[in-house]
């Protein structure tokens, strides 16, 4: 099966090849849009194969390189691994890479951080005055604001220390120490928001004076690829502001565009449609320059837009962001049987309509079931008998949870999804918790991620040296200090994720040791490596409109967070790092992006994280979608995408069980996924 392909299908396929080889020639900007399994990151590697051989030489002659953008740091490494080894073709995400746009320009980088910080200092001043926790803190005259400030500033220490106790402890342990400004205790948790506002703008004041001064460590901003957040007043900034400085500088400066576009003359972008907007601005700037200056560069966009599933994506929108783009359509499908792309035709039922380029494509399955949420155990186990290791079978889950409870992480992602910051922001979770690729980590689920990850290699004996120190401490050491450093993070025990915490602090204050200092700071990176330093930050970031009402809750679920089993944190790393252990494995339907398995399982039903109607209303709606409007029709379209996306990863074998009731809308089901069978457990 898939595998005889006619002479004829073999030349439209290869039509459609040549048309991008030649558009790459002519410098004309491409973007392929075509479904799913129809071959785009194949013919991505094609591309960067055929520009590698045509003009390598010259490229290389002028010290000019090609470069490939993809969505994840797998993604890269996939495609670094099937491109094979060259040193023309630079692979990276699109982080990475506007890093190396920049970073060389330190003086016009710092003098943006320059102006970002003025405009930071001046947003938090305005809360300040307009805010309705700064009530109190408005009513102080300005001699009073600022010996406030001071005294807070010379008790900082206090401060910290007492950040995590209850309300009653913490009024009492600063009372005495604020004097006349002892009412603005009043409520504690706005108390908590006027210092931290204040710190920040105290932090960020003093970060611009050094800059003015010049001062060491104030000349350069530093990106850091294993952290999500920005310490402005640090010069470190996270993803969001990378791109965002990306695109100021290479707006505001034609030599850096020019050096650029003569740089890299041709940019190859994968999974298009998940790429942010600003990211596509900044592709279409360079293109429009370069066209400018005569000097034509080659962008080519690879992706599909109905299989854009990430809310910050580009989507079909990119017209607006680059126009005059190429369009090339292939509509041959190269990965699964007949049976899978019929059913994958009429989810996206639009005018991409594919066939399979095999003439022996026949013979897979699709098979749909309607049961009830508590089959779904028994469904996976029955249809996974003659499953193993090496042909596992994927099963794609509704929810999170779900996944997260077959993988063995159950209580980690329900503590986790508790917090207030994932209540508000429960969609991200999928990422900041549950995301193959570090840097879409949430902020603590990554601190957490690079403990895991460090005490695993620590403890793992075939772990290279070099895995654990960074270059800068083992070529700083003799081998007698690295072998003293080494024995002393193999001290490093506990059986919870606290107990493992403080063992490292616990090191870090009674051991005389300046490279285990540094290596520990690097892996915390927060102000302080004390295990009241990571609560308090965990607190913060988890809880950030924290009232008195949920203090407590805020401080148990912390202590939960951080008192559950090693064991299952590793679980967890293991799922995020694919190290996939048994004969089934779990995804969320967001992870399946990209990927292909012979035989896949999906449970379905009508809710899809908080949303109650999502699934169900996309079957409700497909007769007729053009009435939908605004976020009707936004929802419409991401449950499409997310099913288009989940059903086409599967080459042979395809069975769905949906866990709700379908009587609404089973005529549309049958005409998608053929006949429904009634599942249950008795049978
Ligand atoms: N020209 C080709 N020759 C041989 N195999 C191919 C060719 N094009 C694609 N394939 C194979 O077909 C399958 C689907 O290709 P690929 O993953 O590139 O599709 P895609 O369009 O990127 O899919 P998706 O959008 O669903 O991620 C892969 O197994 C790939 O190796």
């Amino acid at each position: 099966m898939l595998s005889q392909i006619s002479r004829e299908n073999q030349q439209i396929e290869k039509a459609t090849i040549d048309k991008i080889f030649r558009n790459i020639d002519d410098k004309k900007c491409t973007i392929f849009n075509a479904g799913a399994g129809a071959g785009k990151t194949y013919a991505l590697i094609l591309s960067l194969k055929y520009a590698v051989n045509t003009y390598g030489k010259m490229l290389k002659e002028h010290n000019r390189q090609i470069i490939c953008i993809t969505y994840t740091n797998v993604a890269t490494e996939e495609i670094k691994k099937r491109l094979g080894n060259t040193s023309i073709v630079r692979i990276s995400t699109i982080h990475e890479r506007i890093w190396n746009f920049i970073h060389g320009y330190q003086k016009e980088l710092v003098e943006l951080h320059l102006e970002n910080l003025i405009k930071q200092v001046d947003e938090l001043v305005e809360q300040t005055t307009n805010q309705k926790e700064f009530e109190l803190y408005r009513q102080l005259s300005n001699d009073d604001k600022s010996n406030f400030f001071n005294i807070m500033f010379e008790n900082k220490d206090t401060y910290y220390k007492s950040y995590n106790l209850g309300a009653k402890d913490f009024k009492q342990a600063l009372s005495s120490i604020l004097g006349v400004y002892a009412s603005l205790l009043k409520n504690v948790a706005h108390f908590k928001k006027i210092v931290n506002t204040l710190f920040r703008i105290g932090n960020y004041k003093k970060c611009i004076q050094n800059i003015h001064e010049s001062k060491p460590g104030y000349n350069e901003v530093l990106y850091n690829v294993l952290s999500n957040r920005d310490q402005l007043h640090r010069m470190k900034i996270s993803h969001d502001t990378l791109l965002e400085y990306g695109y100021q500088m290479i707006k505001k400066y034609d030599l850096l565009k020019r050096f650029l576009v003569d740089k890299y003359p041709f940019m190859f972008i994968d999974e298009y449609q998940d790429t942010k907007e600003i990211v596509i601005s900044v592709m279409d700037m360079l293109q429009q320059f370069s066209v400018d200056i005569k000097h034509p560069i080659f962008v080519g966009y690879f992706g599909d837009s109905v299989q854009n599933i990430y809310e910050d994506g580009v989507g079909t929108n990119i017209g607006n962001f680059h126009s005059g783009l190429e369009v090339v359509n292939k509509e041959f499908n190269r990965r699964s049987a007949q049976e899978i792309v019929y059913v994958a035709n009429k989810i996206r039922n639009d005018e991409i309509v594919q066939s399979s380029i095999f003439e022996d494509c026949q013979g897979g399955s699709v098979e749909f079931y309607v049961g009830d949420e508590r089959d779904a155990t028994d469904f996976i186990e029955k249809n996974t008998l003659n499953a193993t290791k090496e042909n596992p079978v994927h099963c794609f889950m509704l929810t999170n949870k779900s996944v997260a409870q077959f993988s063995g992480f159950e209580n980690l992602y329900l503590l986790f999804s508790s917090t207030q910051y994932y209540k508000t922001y429960y969609q991200q979770l999928n990422t900041e918790l549950l995301s193959d690729d570090p840097s879409k980590l949430g902020e603590i689920p990554l601190l957490i991620f690079r403990i895991v990850k460090f005490i695993n290699k620590v403890r793992n004996e075939e772990t290279s040296i070099t895995d654990v120190l960074t270059y800068s401490i083992y070529a700083n050491n003799n081998l007698s200090q690295v072998k003293v450093l080494v024995d002393l993070l193999k001290r490093i025990e506990g059986t919870t994720l606290l107990n493992n915490i403080q063992s490292i602090c616990g090191f870090y204050q009674s051991e005389d040791n300046l490279s285990y200092k540094k290596v520990i700071d690097s892996l915390f990176d927060i102000d302080e490596s004390s295990i009241v330093d990571i609560k308090r930050y965990m607190i913060q970031k988890l809880y950030p409109n924290m009232t008195e009402e949920i203090e407590d809750d805020a401080r148990k679920n912390v202590e939960n967070i951080l008192n559950l089993e090693m064991n299952e944190y590793t679980r967890w790393y293991d799922y995020l790092t694919g190290n996939h252990l048994g004969n089934v494995v779990y995804h969320t339907y967001h992870r399946t992006k990209g990927l292909e398995f012979d035989n896949v399982i999906i449970v379905l039903g009508n809710s899809f994280g908080k949303e109650r109607n999502y699934f169900n209303l996309f079957f409700k709606n497909y007769k007729d979608s053009g009435h939908l409007i605004d976020e009707d029709l936004k929802k419409y379209e991401q449950a499409r995408n997310l099913l288009y996306v989940s059903v086409t990863r599967a080459v042979k074998n395809l069975k769905i069980l949906y866990i709700d009731d379908v009587s609404g809308f089973s005529d549309v089901v049958e005409s998608i996924f053929g006949e429904i069978q009634v599942y249950s457990r008795d049978n």
